[in-house]
């Protein structure tokens, strides 16, 4: 469902990403982890045709994000890290831009049952500018979420929820996973992806230093508390990377 291959992004000469090459297939959920600047934000955004890769091969749902760029993106959500919405648009007309935008006919049912699951119904003609940050984030998602894509990336997707909403997004992820997507999420929140991940990559320095099921990466450790167990493959795969390791596939 997502295939990335020998992906490079350069900006001006600096390499931000290098060689990077992984898969995601349905029901999976992803969790990109590695420190600030290890090059997260740059494989999301180009896997949405934002930025544009150095070179490699970026596939969604089958279409190329660089030769098809328009059918990679029906097939697509994304949530960034710092969601944009349009201040003098109340939530509802968020969900009509959106499904404007996707050509969804009979999005009204849909987009009840989003605002529902995110506990907004309540503000569904207040004006974005008025709603709380974490509130904007859900209005994001529920937006990402209406053309049902196969394909979600989240840079940070927590940022500002509280308890309940980091709850409720999480069970949301989750059930987007069982209906069959692909799901890639980036964040520094180890507890984030103990919960959620089927898989996990660790970036450092624009390289891949692991990838692989979640599973055969807790059990190297042999920890029960799975939470400090991937802070320990975290920081021992790091700080490896800092000394030079090769990168390994699990
Ligand atoms: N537009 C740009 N021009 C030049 N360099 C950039 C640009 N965008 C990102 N970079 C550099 O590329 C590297 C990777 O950045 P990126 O934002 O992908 O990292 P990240 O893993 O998402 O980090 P964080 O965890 O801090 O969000 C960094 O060194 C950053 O400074």
């Amino acid at each position: 469902m997502i295939k990335v291959t020998n992906f490079s992004k350069q900006y001006k000469g600096f390499t931000a990403v290098k060689n990077l090459s992984f898969s995601v297939e349905p029901g999976q959920i992803l969790g990109l982890l590695g420190p600030n600047g290890a090059g997260k934000t740059t494989t999301l955004r180009t896997l949405c045709g934002i930025i544009p890769p150095s070179s490699g091969s970026l596939m969604v749902a089958g279409h190329d994000v660089v030769q098809a760029p328009i059918a990679a993106k029906q097939n697509l959500g994304y949530i960034p890290d710092d969601p944009r919405l349009f201040d003098t648009m109340t939530v509802w007309e968020h969900l009509a831009f959106t499904a404007a935008a996707y050509k969804l006919a009979d999005f009204e049912k849909d987009a009840e049952a989003l605002l529902a699951s995110f506990e907004l119904t309540h503000k569904r003609n207040t004006l974005v500018h008025n709603l709380s940050r974490g509130m904007r984030q859900k209005v994001a998602i529920a937006c990402a979420f209406l053309h049902d894509p196969k394909v979600l990336l989240f840079d940070e997707p927590l940022t500002g929820l509280d308890p309940q909403g980091i709850r409720g997004i999480q069970q949301a992820i989750r059930d987007r996973a069982r209906a069959g997507a692909a799901i890639i999420i980036s964040s520094h929140l180890l507890s984030l992806f103990e919960n959620l991940c089927t898989h996990i990559m660790v970036l450092n320095l624009g390289e891949c230093r692991r990838f692989g099921p979640m599973e055969d990466l807790l059990s190297e450790v042999g920890h029960t508390d799975s939470t400090s167990a991937l802070e320990e493959v975290y920081f021992s795969i790091t700080q490896a990377a800092d000394q030079g390791s090769e990168t390994a596939v699990v």
